[in-house]
């Protein structure tokens, strides 16, 4: 296959040894290869983190910007070019916790996007506070005697606000988290993956065998049934025992270009259009 989505050597990445992004950089670009994906108009935006960094280590397009933000630039993209496949990707705490308000109003739009996020359940880059996903007991360098905290359960959230693809990967199942992958970037819609990723550096609590042992692959579940979903979401997150695969899909609700008034009428990109954007600009009051 063509070496397309060249990833940096592992001597130029500043990431700790051991660490959970180096399987998921990977399995990025093997996903990406595999569905023969075009690097020239493949973007991929992010924030600030550990798990933001990782479009720099690889052959794309990117925006790497503020911490919290790499979702509505994502949305923007998408919006000034729906041609572009566009990925936003970052950690727990970028995505749920300062980027948190972008998550729950971006997933409402159904934008043709896949969202990836590196779920470490730990605040990384900032030496390992407690993040919305750390669990309950989980000490930490802040948390001394543990987070108290009731987890933020994400695939329940995104199902609760109509996303239309949501699914649960672990970077210890490459193959698995591949194949989940895949399937976000061919869907028609918003895809959330959320994806267990080891911090050997920082989150003692949810090691590589932490995340083994809970853990299962989903067998038989039906993904259009959005009361198992649901219910799913909820029990495994309260007995901390996570099916891995797709938990819920839906292909028949319009995307947030299909919406859009300046799309609509001729399928040329906001870009290409001057008095479309004149016209955005004006109802912005620009
Ligand atoms: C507005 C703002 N608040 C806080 C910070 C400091 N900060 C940088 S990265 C980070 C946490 C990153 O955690 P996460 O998104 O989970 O990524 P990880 O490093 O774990 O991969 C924080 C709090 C910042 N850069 N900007
Ligand atoms: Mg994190």
């Amino acid at each position: 296959m063509e070496d397309k989505f060249k990833i940096a050597k592992n001597e130029d990445i500043a990431w700790c040894p051991g660490c959970g992004n180096f399987s998921l950089l990977r399995i990025i670009q093997s996903a990406l290869k595999e569905l023969d994906m075009d690097p020239k108009n493949t973007v991929i935006s992010s924030g600030i983190g550990q798990a933001a960094k990782m479009p720099q280590y690889i052959d794309l397009n990117f925006y790497n910007g503020l911490h919290g933000r790499g979702l509505p630039v994502a949305v923007a993209i998408k919006m000034a070019n729906p041609n572009l496949n566009v990925i936003a990707e970052g950690g727990d705490g970028d995505m749920y916790g300062e980027g948190g308000n972008h998550f729950i109003h971006n997933v409402r739009r159904n934008p043709d996007i896949v969202h990836l996020v590196h779920d470490n359940q730990v605040y990384g880059l900032t030496k390992g506070q407690g993040s919305p996903t750390s669990s309950i007991g989980q000490k930490t360098s802040l948390q001394l005697n543990g987070v108290t905290s009731i987890p933020f359960n994400p695939i329940a959230v995104a199902i609760s606000l109509g996303a239309t693809f949501v699914a649960k990967a672990f970077t210890g199942d490459m193959q698995g988290t591949k194949e989940i992958i895949k399937a976000a970037i061919q869907h028609k819609g918003y895809a959330l993956v959320d994806i267990f990723d080891p911090c050997p550096s920082f989150n003692k609590t949810n090691t590589f065998k932490w995340y083994q042992e809970h853990t299962y692959k989903l067998e038989g579940h039906d993904p259009a049934d959005r009361e198992k979903a649901l219910k799913l979401a909820f029990d495994d997150h309260e007995r901390e025992m996570f099916g891995l695969g797709i938990i819920y899909k839906r292909e028949d609700i319009p995307t947030q270009e299909d919406n859009m008034w300046f799309y609509k009428d001729s399928k040329k990109p906001l870009y290409e259009r001057k008095a479309a954007i004149e016209r955005v600009l004006h109802k912005l009051g620009m």
